[in-house]
């Protein structure tokens, strides 16, 4: 009676370094990702008993950089089957850490719920010392238990802290202390507890106009880099390659290199979304400023790095609009 009345979280595996597994115990940046099968990983855990009753489901088993939008749509709607199911409290998603922020800021935008989604990963394979994944796992399954961490759209659990999927990126690797936001934490768990500091004002879940039960795909975008001495050629490449939107990951403030100028006009001619963001990790893009925006008809990623921004427009542009539309969106989400 006592384990009924703990609350009901789905684990859903992806895979990543927190099923991974190396060949000693001094592994911990040479192993292989995607290994550990779900079950192992929770029977590893009996703690999490104390906090959820815990199922797990096996949803893939890759590393995080092989990603495709076809595994974010699978794994997409099947969070949105189960979080309504009146049995199901809340659920945590492991994931590879490589694009994580990239699947929990398109859970975000698209799983119309308020029950908590928080999505994990590991720095280091179970096997080796001072492994990161089992602390993350039990602090991700006691967020998504807490009805603290209800309506403020997905979470990420790493290193003790809780952030916003919409905000946390990956800023370092090697080190365990890997995600972080430029506008802070959300709060903390300290052995199984949550505490709260600040909560997100972006649109996101209930309030957001996507739904993944309404869209079977998301719209090809493509990103292309600015650097010293850049040429065209990726550029037009992939200005033929069938796109919805390009992601510009500009130098300094989404400033674009004079010869890549044209070259972003002739992207737009054609009808695709020309997205201004940034290569510096931190800051935001502002309109009009370095580039003529309006003049161009160009959009910017506001405080969005180019990965984000592929999302938002992958999800955005499985609705037509022009790009007034688009840049409300990317203000608002
Ligand atoms: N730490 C990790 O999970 C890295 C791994 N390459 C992945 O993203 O799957």
């Amino acid at each position: 009676a006592a384990q009924s009345a703990k609350p009901n979280v789905v684990i859903l595996a992806t895979g990543g370094t927190i099923a991974g597994a190396g060949a000693s115990a001094l592994n911990s940046a040479t192993y292989a990702a995607a290994k550990v099968p779900v079950d192992k990983l929770l029977a590893g855990l009996p703690e999490l008993a104390n906090v959820a009753n815990v199922k797990g489901e096996q949803v893939s088993q890759i590393a995080s950089e092989s990603f495709t939008n076809d595994n974010l749509m699978k794994l997409g709607k099947r969070v949105s089957a189960l979080v309504k199911q009146a049995d199901v409290d809340g659920i945590v998603v492991t994931h590879g850490t490589d694009t994580l922020e990239e699947t929990a800021y398109f859970l975000n935008l698209v799983i119309r719920t308020s029950k908590p989604i928080v999505v994990v990963g590991s720095m280091r394979p179970g096997t080796a010392l001072s492994a990161d994944g089992a602390l993350n796992l039990y602090d991700a399954v006691s967020v998504a238990a807490s009805k603290d961490a209800a309506g403020k759209g997905v979470l990420v659990t790493m290193n003790d802290e809780i952030q916003s999927g919409r905000d946390v990126t990956k800023k370092t690797n090697i080190k365990t202390e890997a995600f972080k936001s430029q506008w802070g934490p959300l709060g903390m768990v300290v052995e199984g507890n949550n505490y709260w500091f600040r909560a997100p004002v972006k649109r996101h879940t209930l309030q957001s106009e996507f739904n993944i039960d309404e869209f079977e795909a998301l719209a090809p975008v493509e990103i292309v880099y600015g650097y010293g001495n850049v040429s065209r050629t990726a550029l037009d490449a992939v200005g033929k390659s069938g796109i919805k939107a390009l992601i510009h990951g500009g130098t300094g403030n989404g400033s674009v290199a004079d010869r890549i100028v044209p070259a972003l006009q002739d992207v737009r001619a054609k009808g695709i979304q020309v997205i201004r963001s940034s290569r510096v990790p931190d800051g935001f893009v502002l309109r009009n400023a370095e580039q003529p925006d309006d003049k161009y008809d160009w959009v910017v990623a506001h405080d969005l790095n180019p990965q984000k921004a592929r999302i938002l427009a992958a999800v955005a542009l499985t609705k037509p609009m022009d790009s007034k539309e688009l840049q409300r969106i990317f203000w608002q989400y």
